[in-house]
């Protein structure tokens, strides 16, 4: 079955953001947080921004932004996805159709503090949990734990590690309502393999 949400995330580039849009993604992330080697600065969003106008929709990734920083983004970006410890209240401060709250997983008991995102209907990115980082790690998800919140939930990304190698194996397994991907796409961190983006994409569209 193929998914309704492809994001291509980690794009740093203008011209690269033009080919992901182009090449089907319905999603592209940019990260607005310092310590990432994909962080980029607002002013090269916005130059994303104009480029996929229209097209496909563009997300901010944060690691526990304040209120003001966050509404300063969502004047350029479509959707914000929180990767910190951000809660519900905090994240119920912005229209609901314009976050997205990411977990980093290692067991089940994960998923408890996953319940009051799902009462709320927010669609809910899963992604490996490594000691130290908040994302873009290329570490791959367990596929039965991640199988495990998908028979609780309907609205979940699937992220942690995908690649053209094993999406198309982890989309049967899991049946997530969306898939994301960063590092295992890219030639250095920032710096996407188009030729690999693709695939993903066909992948994922069950295009091939
Ligand atoms: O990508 C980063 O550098 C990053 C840094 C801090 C927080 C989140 C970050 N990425 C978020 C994403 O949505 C990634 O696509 C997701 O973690 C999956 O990454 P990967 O395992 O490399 O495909």
């Amino acid at each position: 079955m193929a998914v309704e949400f492809i994001k291509i995330c980690g794009i740093t580039q203008v011209e690269q953001a033009l080919i992901v849009s182009e090449l089907g993604a319905t999603h592209i992330g940019v990260i607005f947080f310092e310590k990432s080697p994909r962080h980029i600065d607002i002013k090269r969003i916005r130059e994303i921004r104009k480029s996929i106008q229209g097209k496909t929709r563009l997300v901010a990734v944060t690691v526990n932004p304040s209120e003001k920083i966050v509404e300063e983004l969502l004047k350029t970006v479509d959707i914000v996805q929180f990767h910190g410890n951000e809660t519900v209240e905090f994240l119920s401060k912005f229209p609901e159709d314009r976050v997205i709250k990411a977990f980093r997983i290692k067991s089940e008991k994960d998923i408890n503090m996953m319940f009051p995102f799902f009462e709320k209907n927010y669609p809910v990115l899963i992604d490996t949990y490594k000691e130290g980082e908040y994302g873009g790690t290329g570490k791959q998800i367990d596929p039965d734990l991640a199988r495990k919140v998908t028979q609780i939930y309907d609205r979940i990304i699937l992220s942690g590690g995908l690649s053209p190698e094993n999406l198309k194996r982890l989309i049967d397994h899991i049946k997530p309502y969306g898939v994301d991907a960063s590092s295992k796409l890219e030639i250095k961190p920032g710096i996407k393999d188009l030729e690999k983006v693709e695939r993903f994409i066909k992948i994922a569209r069950m295009e091939s």
